[in-house]
């Protein structure tokens, strides 16, 4: 049994979440089939705002564990911690959620280390159940668990990428910069500004987007856009807002920089 209150993890309020192709209905079907999923695609494309929309909408728990290189299985399975009346278990995210049956978000599962990947298998496959190994319990996952893994298909290198057999436990689900039209609604919705401007915005993003690989590891995303826009609609000028928020993240190359300033001119 687990006293954690499942309810603080639901999430109460529609997140605004455009949809771009038929992924509503996929990630439905494979929630009905408890089947693990993985979100693929560049950063700052959705993907976050996709698990927290699916999350409300099937009206279950989300907790989310942002993965880092540093991550034991520990972190996401628990470990016993010192207190004044001596040791004390205190379950991970992933323990919670699996006892709970919340959806649990693994957000750039690839930056973990393979050694702490692995703790997930037993909770993707028929088993569904987690063994905390140190405590001497086997978790048996609640009917409602799921866990949804993201993936930045750009950043795999040979050191660090998804083992075959973690990648062949989840269906997955491509995302990827939406189109105009549908970036320009975002933009508009998210960042307050009218549809003239997020189209310009959306456009510059283009640009950038077609320099990828090109001195370019990542073209703007849809986050960078809502950004730029936000920081217009607090009075900075869109050239203003479209180098703080769109160029200087991207590159300290001056070149490069110069470049897209340039992009950002002929539009503002
Ligand atoms: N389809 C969409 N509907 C609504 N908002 C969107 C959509 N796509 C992107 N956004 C906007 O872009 C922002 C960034 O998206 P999100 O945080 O989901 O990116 P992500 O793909 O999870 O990125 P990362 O991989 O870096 O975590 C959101 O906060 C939201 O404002």
């Amino acid at each position: 049994m687990s006293d954690i209150d499942r309810n603080q993890f639901l999430i109460n309020q529609q997140p605004y979440y455009r949809p771009v192709s038929n992924e509503v209905a996929l990630y439905e079907a494979a929630y009905a089939a408890r089947m693990p999923v993985m979100l693929k695609g560049p950063t700052g494309c959705g993907k976050t705002r996709f698990v927290e929309y699916m999350a409300w909408k099937l009206g279950k728990p989300l907790i989310t564990v942002a993965c880092n290189e540093d991550m034991t299985a520990s972190d996401l399975v628990g470990r016993f911690l010192l207190d004044i009346n001596g040791t004390k278990w205190q379950d991970g995210p992933l323990t919670v959620a699996a006892r709970i049956g919340a959806i649990c978000y693994l957000d750039e599962v690839v930056e973990a280390r393979q050694d702490t990947t692995v703790v997930i298998h037993p909770l993707t496959d028929h088993r569904r159940n987690l063994p905390l190994e140190k405590k001497g319990e086997l978790v048996t996952a609640h009917p409602d668990f799921q866990i949804v893994i993201s993936y930045n298909p750009n950043y795999q290198s040979l050191m660090k990428d998804l083992k075959q057999s973690t990648k062949q436990r989840f269906g997955a689900l491509d995302f990827d910069y939406p189109t105009a039209a549908i970036e320009t609604e975002i933009v508009v919705h998210e960042g307050g500004v009218d549809k003239a401007t997020a189209e310009k915005l959306v456009q510059i993003a283009h640009r950038s987007r077609n320099l990828k690989g090109h001195g370019l590891d990542e073209g703007m995303s849809t986050r960078l856009l809502v950004y730029a826009a936000q920081l217009i609609g607090k009075g900075v000028t869109p050239q203003a807002a479209a180098q703080m928020a769109l160029v200087r993240p991207l590159t300290d190359d001056p070149d490069m920089r110069d470049t897209l300033d340039a992009a950002v001119n002929t539009y503002f």
